[in-house]
């Protein structure tokens, strides 16, 4: 509760700590004790584990109560956010796609990203989560009339994908782009021998197959 962001003065943590002090003054045999926030932290990360990776929001997305929109900082711009995801799966043309896109005046796309090549793969990485919002939004150009595109491959399969991206960008558009699977498994296999792995370095491509080392070629 104490962590929440007080939006637009609403009261709720104040009255939620007198309800709870006079809880507490009705039962005076439950002992007190304190911990400090870093220990707080401990004891709640370990009660719930899967909140250890943020999922991300912007008050902006709230229809219900635009105030939430004025107070938030204003150094971040709520449409410093992409419109349009293409989600991949990989190997399916999507590099090619965004740059037909980002060629037409009408669109731009996020700074290339020294670690990941040319991806942010924000959402599909937990630790890319981590770095936080205003990381993410520090990856594309400062809003404009141009509409924003995020092209991450990764997304597409990534099990917490759905969530993330609906939470943070809920009026964004998907795009998926969808190719022959035999083309695009060779195509991977391909890219795989390229980035030397192991399996696709010490077999031909019809061993993988036959040996069901598909799976073992994807991360
Ligand atoms: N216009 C168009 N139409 C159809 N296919 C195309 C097109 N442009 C690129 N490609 C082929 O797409 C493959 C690369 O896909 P991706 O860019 O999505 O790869 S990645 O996941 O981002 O690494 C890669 O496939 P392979 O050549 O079979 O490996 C590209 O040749």
């Amino acid at each position: 509760m104490t962590h929440f962001s007080n939006f637009a003065g609403d009261n709720l943590a104040q009255i939620m700590f007198e309800e709870l002090i006079t809880f507490v003054q009705r039962w005076p045999q439950i002992k007190l004790v304190y911990r400090s926030q870093l220990q707080l932290a401990d004891i709640y990360f370990k009660t719930f584990p899967g909140d250890i990776i943020p999922l991300w929001n912007l008050p902006c997305n709230s229809l219900l109560n635009s105030r939430h929109a004025d107070i938030y900082s204003g150094d971040i711009a709520c449409q410093r956010t992409p419109r349009i995801l293409l989600v991949g799966p990989q190997k399916t043309g999507s590099t090619a796609l965004l740059s037909f896109l980002v060629n037409l005046p009408e669109f731009s796309t996020s700074y290339k990203d020294p670690d990941s090549f040319e991806e942010i793969q924000f959402f599909s990485n937990s630790s890319g989560c981590l770095f936080g919002i205003d990381w993410y939004q520090s990856r594309f150009p400062l809003p404009t009339n141009t509409i924003l595109i995020e092209k991450s491959a990764t997304y597409f399969d990534h099990k917490m994908c759905p969530q993330r991206i609906h939470t943070l960008l809920p009026n964004s558009h998907i795009v998926i782009i969808l190719r022959d699977p035999v083309e695009r498994v060779y195509s991977w296999f391909q890219h795989q021998r390229v980035h030397r792995n192991i399996l696709a370095q010490n077999y031909s491509f019809i061993d993988i197959l036959q040996n069901n080392f598909m799976n073992k070629l994807t991360r």
